[in-house]
């Protein structure tokens, strides 16, 4: 792993270290992209129905999906199927003027017609060579641009795609699929899919010349290809399980080096990396055996599509000497025969390869389909707030995780003011952070409302909704780039300024003490960070969004009770101003807000003030680790709560 806190590297350091080259100066040819651009692949075509019910899609529907792709580039892939057809008819007519040069000057002893004939011979092997180059030229930009666009799509497809699809797929799966599956696809456009169609065209067109030629022998030919064809199709059904079968153990591997890396800590200090080991080992051997099962089956493929071209030269030669010793055929025919049939070997022994490509090929469509239609059940409303005042209500809201049994939260009623902050509080597990995750849409409600100012969340513009709302996580992601870029990912446009007072209000001033200062790149995952760093910077990063409602999930937990106090006292300031959801564990964080929800049983059981939960509910005291025995302690609560009825 690359050191956690680094200079931007190669830039300097008043520059965005990650900032990215735009895509038109890196790639041309690609269409413009954007995260709101719809992906150009095609939707699925309707399947064949099945006896059984089911609907029978073919192997090849999700490859054609992505023609949409390839339309800016069509003039390439037709250049580079005429190229084919070139190169290919090159090698058809080499033979033919052979067995001219056979049979008219060497047979005559015209030696005019011989450097004539000759001349030709070479003319035709130079255009072969051009076009080979040529084809190779033109299509690997075209296929380079599709391959990029389609990543750019899926990647803008998963920044989409709701948390609970997030929360199924392991990321070395989507990993996977976004770097292996797409290259496949690109070598497959580059390369398999037309001469897969080439090399077969070009075995009919040989064949039916060959019969053309000397019919016996031509027979001979076709009956070799039989075969052939029917060892095709008994080894495609296998080959594209084991195609399957691989890749899908390409993103398990990926997934399990992922967590290993993220893991690395806790691994290591459970002394667990022997055991890690042993479950990544298996994995991997699992992978080899898979590829190994399928190497093996191409390579008897391969070797019975070496042989039967190879048998058939053989017995080729010995009928055709038989036969050119009785006359029947020309010398000058025999040559171009043999010739024209050795051209076929490549063809044909190429077919398992290309076959194999066309299979890895439909493999990766389909798991790259499975993506793109994935269902994005956070849809965008078409609302929009033009004064936004921040009231918050919950209106008997519930939600069930997807795949969960029962709901986690249920008949959620609770009104959080413009300007007021409530503070959650509840037990270990209880639903406080998928409350949380509810306001702005990380998921939606599966029964009841959410509204900002009476409109609810589901019919505003979900750019408006995550603009309003900031969040700051108990376990804050940082990104591998500045810690500016960190800082300002919510408010791009901040100026020197708001990130001063946010860095203030955080207390996150360990910023500029960091090697570069603010142009600091902070390392994967901010892990070179400590957690309490973390959370602040992740603190300041959601104050600087100057949002409407402030989301604080568990925030403060990470500090010293020095920082949290100095924090607490700064937010204060900054809560005055937006509504603000407090998730609480102590008594401290409790004191920000202006009233406490207390998170029972999957439901919001009481609401009062601080004082008057403590004084009345012993849920809350047990909670807060509270207990009010004593006749002191007891006159504290009422100073308490008097001193809350006048704020
Ligand atoms: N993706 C998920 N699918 C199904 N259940 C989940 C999922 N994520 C969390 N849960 C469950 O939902 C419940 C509420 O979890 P949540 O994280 O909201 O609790 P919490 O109150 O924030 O806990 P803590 O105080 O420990 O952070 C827990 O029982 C948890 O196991």
């Amino acid at each position: 792993m690359s050191a956690d806190i680094s200079a931007p590297t190669s830039c300097p350091p008043n520059e965005a270290p990650d900032s990215a080259e735009p895509a038109q100066r890196t790639a041309p040819v690609a269409p413009p992209t954007s995260l709101d651009r719809p992906p150009l692949m095609a939707p699925p075509r309707p399947g064949k129905p099945k006896r059984d019910g089911t609907v029978r899609h073919s192997r090849l529907s999700s490859l054609f999906r992505f023609g949409p792709y390839l339309r800016p580039h069509v003039w390439r892939f037709v250049v580079m199927i005429i190229f084919a057809v070139l190169s290919v008819a090159a090698s058809i007519v080499i033979p033919l003027v052979t067995r001219a040069v056979i049979d008219g000057p060497i047979a005559n002893s015209d030696q005019v017609g011989l450097y004539t004939l000759g001349a030709a011979a070479m003319a035709i092997g130079i255009v072969e060579a051009l076009v080979v180059f040529g084809r190779r030229w033109v299509i690997s930009k075209g296929t380079l641009a599709t391959e990029n666009t389609i990543r750019t799509d899926l990647y803008a497809k998963l920044q989409r795609l709701p948390m609970s699809f997030h929360d199924r797929w392991q990321s070395g799966q989507l990993l996977s699929r976004i770097m292996n599956d797409l290259s496949t696809i690109r070598r497959f456009l580059n390369f398999g899919a037309i001469f897969l169609m080439i090399n077969i065209v070009q075995i009919a067109v040989v064949v039916g010349l060959l019969l053309n030629m000397y019919w016996p022998l031509g027979l001979v030919v076709l009956a070799a290809i039989v075969p052939i064809t029917l060892m095709c199709l008994k080894n495609e059904r296998e080959l594209t399980r084991l195609s399957r079968k691989m890749q899908d153990e390409t993103g398990d591997v990926a997934s399990s080096v992922e967590e290993s890396a993220h893991g690395l800590r806790v691994i290591k200090s459970f002394g667990r990396s022997e055991h890690m080991f042993e479950k990544f080992d298996g994995k991997a051997v699992q992978l080899f055996d898979t590829t190994y099962q399928r190497i093996r089956l191409l390579a008897k493929f391969r070797t019975f599509l070496e042989i039967v071209p190879s048998g058939t030269v053989i017995i080729v030669l010995g009928l055709g000497a038989l036969a050119a010793g009785r006359g029947e055929v020309t010398l000058g025919t025999l040559v171009a025969f043999i010739t024209m049939l050795l051209s076929l070997v490549w063809p044909i022994a190429a077919l398992g390869l290309l076959l194999s490509q066309t299979q890895e090929a439909m493999t990766a469509a389909d798991r790259i389909a499975e993506i793109f239609d994935a269902e994005n059940t956070i849809t965008d409303g078409t609302k929009k707030l033009t004064d936004v005042r921040g009231e918050l209500r919950f209106e008997g809201a519930a939600f069930r995780y997807p795949d969960a049994d029962t709901d986690v939260l249920h008949d959620l009623n609770l009104t959080i003011k413009p300007g007021e902050t409530v503070a959650v509080v509840g037990a270990t597990g209880s639903g406080k952070t998928a409350l949380t995750a509810l306001v702005p849409r990380l998921y939606d409600v599966t029964a009841g409302r959410i509204t900002i100012d009476g409109v609810d969340i589901r019919d505003l513009k979900l750019e408006q909704v995550r603009s309003i709302v900031a969040t700051a996580f108990e376990d804050p992601t940082l990104f591998s780039m500045s810690a500016r870029e960190n800082l300002t990912l919510g408010n791009p446009d901040a100026t020197e300024a708001e990130i001063t007072q946010a860095i203030d209000v955080a207390q996150a001033h360990f910023v500029y003490d960091l090697p570069w200062g603010l142009n600091t790149r902070i390392g994967e995952q901010g892990m070179s960070l400590s957690g309490g760093q973390r959370q602040r910077l992740a603190l300041a990063r959601a104050v600087l969004a100057k949002p409407g409602v402030l989301v604080l999930d568990d925030t403060l937990s990470a500090l010293d009770v020095h920082t949290e106090a100095l924090v607490e006292e700064a937010l204060k300031r900054v809560l005055v101003g937006v509504t603000g959801i407090v998730v609480a564990h102590r008594a401290s964080t409790v004191m920000l807000a202006d009233k406490v929800a207390l998170l029972s049983n999957g439901t919001i059981s009481h609401v009062g003030t601080h004082a008057q939960l403590l004084k009345t509910v012993p849920e809350y005291r047990e909670l807060l680790s509270a207990d009010f025995d004593s006749e002191d302690e007891l006159a504290e609560l009422d100073r308490l709560e008097l001193q809350e009825t006048n704020r």
